[in-house]
């Protein structure tokens, strides 16, 4: 076989398009692939010019367009080599249609770069956009302004009638922005219910207002969708710049401060970004920003504060207490964030994650507790009222095996009010599932205990602001006293949140509260703490009432220490007496009867331990600890061991610490 027609039998079975070209692309001859993707036979083709401009040697693949006998373009990838054809010299062209991958690459392309739901150009297409207009208007000297809006009420929409409306409702509110906008600005939606627009080219910065005003005005006018009539409104921030000596995606940012600033206006207006917008507003801003990273990295954990029966002081259970340690803006409390997240509608996110979380702990805790011990975890409203929470709850149930009568969520009283049915329904399935509701914060809302008696809740917590005051406002006294006999008239349990002093805790007592929470007994503290504390914990409430007679005396050369240990203790209702050396402490030991001495290690007269000794030998009964800023760890461990010391505990310390060990030793 001759070598043009082994070649001509190699082309005619390549299931890929090819062709002989002269080196002017006069075809001299179509394989079947090529004769398809060019929709001509092979006779028809030869001696015409091919529809393709290539480089000559190109044995890197490029790409192109040919053009097809019935006016389409074809997107091809092509190579070609060098042969010979009947002893001359000629180009083998390989031709790829790539008008699928290209047709990929588009959908990609608009993926990455417009919002699926409203087709606006998303963040990183606004990125650009407003890049390009930034750089122009240095170029110009013209005015570029950035204006940030977020739609008011969109999130309650949003949770109560579904997200399907919520979704046409955006898309709405996004027609409606749009016609108010010229070619060459740019709106683009963020995500949620927040948009931006981008006005290059302003001949002045006040039309950044006007066309603000104009967009204001169009989204307050009432939405109809599916029958449903939806008043909204939205906030904006203008942020613009002449001078052109700011970044460009920093607009954005002082945009967003302004419209955040414009909320706290009273809403649907607008504000001018203005440096010196308070700081606490950035730092929401930022709070806001980082949430969300918050949340994927894990940066959260819960601590937990025990929960006591007033009556045997028993533990009866622990609140489950969000805390965020942002990795550069460090501890963050929840005071701060927990309403951003609701305003922001995260709470949703972070909530579920709580509520797993909690069970999970608990479940792995509750075996060193009373087998009706619960985890009280705290419910939004948004949480609440979302039509997938009380799955949530039985997922987190079935996941941990918690029993769904150790579960306790609580929520304030103001849900209540807000969507009565809804909420009384949720309530009823919660019952159904078995676990328990509490109403938290109690007294500070509606206080109107008459709308409880057809719900299905099952505590009441007083909120702190009553407690605090318990002992020296007769008004607050009288309130809780009120609030505990009503409770009980309607068969609820009451707990009094924030006990801090003992005076406070007896009073509770005696007007008959049936559980108690506070810094008195114990602080949130994380999961291993809680099951030291649980371990060390001793549960005697006649012992309570002993201690205010109980005597402390603390030796330490130093006056701070004094100040800050009889600070702690006093909560505990101990009579506290302090020496600044052994002398003076020898002198009050022979006065008083001390019950815990609480001694310094390193002393210039002479070491605690060995002044610990000689009270050991003078009065047996009293238990003495060891506080120390050095690891003598021999000297502390010896003593220790003989029985010289109960305890040592090293300086700085932890409150808590202190105070277990204080009752453990009165216990021992
Ligand atoms: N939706 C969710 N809300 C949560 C969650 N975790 C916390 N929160 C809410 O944040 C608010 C502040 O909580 P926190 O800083 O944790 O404060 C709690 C206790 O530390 C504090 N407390 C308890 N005892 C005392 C005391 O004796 N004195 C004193 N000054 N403070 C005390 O009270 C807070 C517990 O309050 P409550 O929930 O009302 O029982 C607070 O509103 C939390 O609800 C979460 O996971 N989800």
């Amino acid at each position: 076989m001759t070598s043009d027609a082994l070649l001509l039998q190699l082309l005619e079975d390549m299931p890929s398009a090819a062709l002989l070209v002269t080196l002017e692309r006069k075809i001299l001859y179509a394989n079947p692939a090529a004769e398809s993707m060019l929709m001509q036979s092979d006779i028809e083709l030869r001696d015409r010019i091919l529809p393709l401009n290539f480089e000559a040697d190109s044995l890197l693949g490029a790409t192109g367009t040919l053009a097809l006998p019935n006016g389409t373009e074809l997107p091809v990838r092509h190579f070609n080599v060098p042969t010979f054809w009947h002893g001359n010299p000629v180009r083998m062209v390989h031709l790829e249609d790539v008008s699928a991958l290209q047709g990929l690459q588009e959908k990609v392309a608009k993926f990455a770069n417009y919002d699926t739901l409203t087709g606006l150009p998303n963040r990183s297409l606004l990125e650009d956009r407003l890049k390009q207009a930034f750089n122009l208007g240095q170029r110009n000297r013209g005015c570029l302004a950035v204006v940030f809006f977020d739609l008011d009420g969109f999130k309650p929409i949003n949770d109560t009638l579904g997200h399907e409306l919520g979704d046409k409702l955006l898309q709405a509110a996004a027609e409606r922005f749009k016609q108010h906008i010229r070619p060459g600005d740019t709106l683009a939606r963020l995500g949620g219910d927040e948009f931006v627009v981008v006005l290059p080219d302003l001949s002045h910065p006040s039309d950044a207002a006007l066309v603000t005003e104009r967009m204001l005005a169009s989204i307050a006018e009432p939405f109809i969708i599916d029958n449903n009539e939806l008043p909204i409104s939205a906030s904006a921030g203008i942020a613009t710049t002449q001078l052109y000596d700011e970044q460009p995606l920093q607009l954005v940012r002082q945009a967003d401060m302004a419209m955040f600033e414009a909320k706290k206006q009273g809403r649907n207006n607008y504000q001018w970004f203005d440096p010196k917008l308070d700081e606490s507003t950035s730092r929401t801003l930022k709070i806001r920003h980082a949430l969300k990273a918050g949340i994927e990295h894990k940066q959260f954990e819960l601590h937990y504060q025990p929960q006591f029966d007033l009556a045997n002081n028993e533990i009866i259970g622990c609140e489950a207490l969000v805390r965020w340690n942002h990795p550069t803006m460090g501890m963050i409390s929840p005071v701060e964030f927990i309403s951003i997240a609701e305003d922001t509608g995260q709470i949703v996110t972070l909530g579920r994650w709580i509520l797993r979380r909690a069970c999970k702990d608990f479940a792995e805790l509750r075996n060193r507790m009373l087998s009706d011990a619960t985890v009280s975890v705290n419910i939004s409203a948004i949480q609440l009222l979302r039509q997938e929470f009380v799955g949530d709850v039985e997922t987190a149930l079935k996941e941990s095996k918690l029993p769904a009568r150790c579960l306790v969520l609580e929520m304030t009283e103001s849900v209540l009010v807000e969507s009565p049915q809804l909420v009384s329904r949720k309530l009823s399935e919660l019952e159904d599932l078995g676990v328990h509701v509490a109403l938290d914060d109690f007294g500070t809302g509606y206080s109107s205990l008459s709308y409880l008696k057809d719900l299905a809740v099952d505590w009441v917590k007083i909120d702190r602001s009553f407690i605090q005051e318990l002992t020296h406002d007769s008004q607050n006294a009288a309130i809780t006293e009120r609030i505990i006999s009503m409770a009980h008239h309607l068969k609820l349990q009451v707990l009094a949140e924030g006990v801090e002093t003992s005076a406070q805790r007896d009073y509770l007592r005696r007007a008959n509260c049936d559980a108690m929470q506070g810094f008195l007994m114990a602080k949130p503290m994380p999961k291993p703490a809680l099951i030291e504390f649980i371990n060390d914990y001793q549960a005697d409430a006649a012992f309570d009432d002993e201690r205010e007679a109980r005597t402390l005396l603390i030796v330490d050369d130093e006056e701070n220490v004094h100040k800050s240990l009889r600070r702690l203790l006093m909560r505990d209702g101990y009579h506290i007496l302090t020496a600044s050396g052994v002398n003076e402490a020898f002198d009050l030991l022979a006065q008083n009867r001390v019950d815990v001495v609480l001694s310094d290690h390193r002393m210039p007269q002479m070491q605690g331990v060995d002044f610990l000794t000689h009270v050991r030998s003078m009065y047996p009964h009293t238990a003495r600890i060891v506080l120390t800023a050095y690891q003598d760890e021999e000297v502390l461990s010896k003593a220790l061991n003989e029985g010289e010391v109960f305890r040592f505990l090293t300086k700085p310390w932890d409150d808590e610490k202190i105070r277990q060990a204080v009752r453990a030793a009165l216990a021992s």
